[in-house]
């Protein structure tokens, strides 16, 4: 695993904090970092996959394992961010399934939905500080967290269609669980990608910051907003409501793999995604 985890003592017991510390990786090869603000307990998960934090199956993985770490230790609250100046994430990494290993693939793809899983269902208070460019499974990621505050001038939006591909059904619940349903049905099959203000004005992101202290400045204040609520009495309330979304896909996991993995090896999919691949190269030139 190749997150590092820093964790303030005030947190966590001396046994959890054992749990907590794993080793360092060299800089260069963390894909996620954790630090925990010792005072207040909230947790900062920033990406760290550059060029552009292109969700892979090693990142998907650490993503995973640092929720899961975030949530067993009680963190007060987690904020997904990216290390990169420009880009939050630029959804899947489209190198997992163009011409796929077949056993990677559906690995790939578990891995996605248990960071869905672990992100939509948490029981700590989520928000992500979108300091860049959210696209696809960007945007799915930023979406599935309870609160959003956005940088100016990026873009987000579930741009699927638009790539001849179909968001398949918890990514839009995850859509509807922040967008009024006509929104959501019109962003979707367009494929649109929304400006920060575009997004702010439809409710996709709750706030616009200048910078990204400033982001996770107003996260932070978020989660201070449940300062006089239950925790468990907040959790159970977030359960309730995202549970018919979650329940949905724990009943079709397995299918849904199943389906991805048809889907992707279709060879007008391949072809699709070889053209999008050297568009983007080509760009990059
Ligand atoms: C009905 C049944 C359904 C069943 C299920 C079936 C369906 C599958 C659903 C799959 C859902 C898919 C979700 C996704 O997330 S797909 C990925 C979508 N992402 C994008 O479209 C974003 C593409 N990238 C960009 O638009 C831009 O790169 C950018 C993020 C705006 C950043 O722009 P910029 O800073 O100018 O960077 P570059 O474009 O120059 O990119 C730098 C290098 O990174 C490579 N790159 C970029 N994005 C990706 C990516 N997503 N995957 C892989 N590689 C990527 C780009 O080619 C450059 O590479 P180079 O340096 O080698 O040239």
């Amino acid at each position: 695993m190749q997150s590092a985890l820093i964790v303030g003592k005030k947190i966590c017991s001396s046994l959890l904090l054992r749990n907590w510390v794993r080793p360092l990786s060299a800089a260069s090869d963390k894909l996620t970092n954790v630090e925990v603000n010792d005072k207040t307990g909230f947790a900062k998960l920033t990406m760290n996959r550059p060029p552009v934090n292109g969700l892979n199956l090693d990142l998907l993985r650490d993503l995973h394992q640092s929720i899961q770490d975030i949530e067993k230790n009680k963190c007060r609250g987690l904020i997904l961010t990216s290390a990169s100046n420009t880009i939050f994430s630029a959804g899947l990494d489209i190198m997992e399934m163009y011409k796929p290993d077949q056993e990677r693939l559906k690995q790939f793809w578990t891995a996605l939905q248990d960071v869905w899983l672990a992100l939509y269902g948490s029981a700590v208070p989520t928000a992500a500080a979108i300091n860049g460019h959210s696209p696809a499974g960007g945007c799915l990621l930023a979406a599935s967290c309870e609160y959003r505050v956005m940088l100016p001038k990026y873009t987000i939006g579930l741009n699927e269609t638009q790539l001849g591909i179909v968001a398949p059904k918890w990514f839009m619940s995850t859509f509807r669980n922040v967008l009024p349903r006509r929104i959501a049905e019109q962003a979707l099959t367009q494929g649109k990608m929304f400006t920060s203000d575009e997004a702010l004005k439809i409710g996709l992101v709750d706030e616009l910051a200048a910078t990204k202290e400033e982001a996770l400045l107003k996260c932070e204040k978020f989660f201070a907003s449940f300062a006089k609520t239950d925790p468990i009495a907040r959790y159970l309330t977030k359960k309730q409501l995202r549970h018919n979304d979650i329940k949905e896909l724990l009943d079709e996991k397995v299918q849904d793999v199943e389906n991805f993995v048809l889907f992707v090896n279709q060879p007008s999919v391949q072809k699709g995604l070889g053209l999008y691949l050297e568009s983007l190269k080509k760009k990059a030139k």
